[in-house]
């Protein structure tokens, strides 16, 4: 063997690797959750959209659902508005709801977009205003059993996967902002957007629903980050729920909410790492915390 060959053979083994799991993944739904914390760096956004360019090539169907947290409240500090969150929900005045709006569709979608599309004519933005993808009702937390106004928070009432299915038959990458239509009232509500791509991937009924954050996963016993639990069942999640603090809970209802819907599996992984989507589909490895149903049949090995 000359040694051109022998330096391509490692190379080879990990195209042969991944093979299992094309051949289980291919075809189906894989709905991943970009936060705006793990949207910090221009490099990682670059290989964010090589991963989801990559799936659809290797004849998975992504559909990304974004958020833009801190990108909102940049924009808002610029407009002179402060922040506030209740129950890790933005309370959203009117003129907040229009920066949010201004921020995830016109500024974070149409990023997204540009990145996707620089690899070809695949990324279509929408947000769940568009063709009734996403309704919503006025959403009033629970905080200390009271029920509280935080603004044009919305409620998820509703999904009509029509547009995305249509976009994804088309070959194409639907990009979904975090926006609600409203079925009642006309105005269009804020819905955070793990609790949107958890919806959303319950709705067309993923196989997977992949949440990138700026944490290696769920670490076992926050805010000691020294163990991530790698895997656990939707019930052992619903025990652990109450106790979990604030950015992980919406998270990780949506995990479950997406398992209990018939999603197979929800992951939650390390959006610092550079292609961390390839890495979780398409090795053996896997990285992050992984929900799974009660009963989940095989789903950690292809
Ligand atoms: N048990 C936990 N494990 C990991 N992170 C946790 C946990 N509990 C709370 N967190 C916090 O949740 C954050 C992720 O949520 P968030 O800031 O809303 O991210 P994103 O913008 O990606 O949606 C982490 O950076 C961490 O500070
Ligand atoms: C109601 C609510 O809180 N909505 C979120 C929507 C964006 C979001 O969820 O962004 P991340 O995924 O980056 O956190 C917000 O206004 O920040």
């Amino acid at each position: 063997m000359s040694t051109r060959q022998h330096t391509a053979l490692p190379k080879a083994r990990i195209l042969i690797e991944a093979l299992p799991w094309l051949t289980r993944h291919h075809g189906k739904t894989i709905v991943i959750k970009f936060g705006g914390n793990a949207m910090v760096d221009d490099a990682l956004k670059a290989a964010f959209a090589q991963d989801v360019v990559f799936l659809r090539h290797a004849g998975l169907k992504p559909v990304v659902v974004h958020g833009g947290g801190p990108q909102i409240t940049a924009q808002l500090d610029r407009h002179g508005l402060v922040s506030e969150f209740r129950a890790g929900l933005r309370v959203t005045t009117p003129e907040a709801m229009d920066v949010v709006r201004m921020v995830l569709a016109g500024q974070v979608q149409r990023e997204l977009v540009g990145l996707l599309n620089r690899h070809g004519p695949f990324a279509v933005g929408l947000t769940g205003e568009d063709a009734h993808t996403i309704t919503a009702t006025k959403h009033l937390p629970r905080i200390d059993g009271e029920p509280v106004d935080i603004g044009r928070v919305g409620e998820i009432t509703e999904m009509d996967t029509g547009a995305v299915e249509a976009l994804l038959a088309d070959g194409r990458i639907p990009v979904v902002s975090s926006i609600a239509r409203s079925a009642d009232d006309g105005h269009v509500y804020n819905v955070n957007a793990d609790t949107a791509a958890a919806a959303l991937a319950a709705a067309l009924k993923a196989e997977t629903l992949m949440v990138l954050t700026d944490v290696e996963g769920l670490y076992e016993d926050w805010p000691n980050s020294d163990d991530v639990i790698s895997r656990l069942t939707a019930s052992e999640l619903e025990k652990l729920l109450p106790d979990l603090a604030s950015g992980m809970v919406p998270k990780m209802q949506g995990c479950l909410h997406a398992v209990r819907g018939g999603v197979t599996t929800a992951r939650v992984i390390d959006g610092r790492v550079p292609h961390s989507i390839l890495l979780e589909i398409f090795t053996d490895e896997g990285i992050g915390t992984m929900v799974v149903p009660d009963d989940p049949g095989t789903t950690d090995a292809p």
